[in-house]
């Protein structure tokens, strides 16, 4: 089985995708993070590195899908092939940080990659407003996302909005993270494992 998280910077993708794994006994599956070599000067110079990044991440991401489909364990994936493409690389491109060939190439690129892909069997999106997604990236303090701004975020959240409801490549489950604080609440936790069971037809 093949399970992903989705949502944007700070919505608490990762601790979830350890606890459910932690739950399920699933196993997972991270963005890299560390080792990223475009990542901090992306975050300096949008315009310069979008490209770079995109090629990166999309790469990276292949990679994991071709990993999964080979194992044939259950997988947690932290982020999926889609958000490169129809929320990163797309922002980019409307913002005017990455020109129109570049993100011509890079879709053509992504089209053939993504035609050879299987969607996730259960997708999560994260669904966070402003200030949580703020909060979130202030508090783990990674140098190079201090400099992050709202307007930033905002924009992939429109897009993650018109993405979830535009997605009809799996089953896909949304949930409201704002008032949840899975990582410190167990009852929290407790409530999406719920929501997922209940999504997976699996009796708790
Ligand atoms: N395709 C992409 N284009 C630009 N930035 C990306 C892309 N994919 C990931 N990133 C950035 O890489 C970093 C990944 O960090 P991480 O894996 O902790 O995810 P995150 O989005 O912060 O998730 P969460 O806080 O929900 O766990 C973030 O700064 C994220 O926005």
């Amino acid at each position: 089985m093949h399970i992903a998280i989705t949502g944007n910077i700070g919505a608490g993708k990762t601790t979830l995708a350890q606890l459910l794994a932690t739950h399920y006994g699933w196993d997972v599956l991270y963005e890299a993070v560390e080792g990223n070599p475009y990542l901090a000067d992306f975050y300096g110079d949008m315009e310069r590195w979008s490209f770079n990044l995109q090629i990166y991440f999309l790469n990276s991401r292949f990679e994991q899908v071709k990993t999964i489909r080979e194992s044939g364990r259950s997988v947690i994936q932290d982020r999926t092939i889609y958000e490169d493409a129809y929320i990163f690389a797309s922002n980019l491109h409307r913002s005017g940080n990455m020109s129109e060939r570049d993100y011509e190439t890079y879709r053509c690129l992504f089209d053939n990659m993504v035609s050879t892909v299987q969607a996730p069997d259960l997708m999560i999106y994260l669904r966070a407003d402003l200030p949580k997604l703020m909060g979130q990236i202030r508090k783990r303090g990674r140098s190079f996302e201090q400099s992050i701004g709202e307007d930033y975020l905002d924009s992939l959240n429109v897009l993650y909005e018109e993405f979830a409801r535009e997605y009809t490549a799996g089953e896909l489950l949304i949930i409201d993270v704002n008032e949840l604080d899975y990582a410190n609440r167990p009852q929290d936790l407790q409530h999406v494992i719920g929501r997922i069971d209940e999504r997976l037809g699996v009796n708790s």
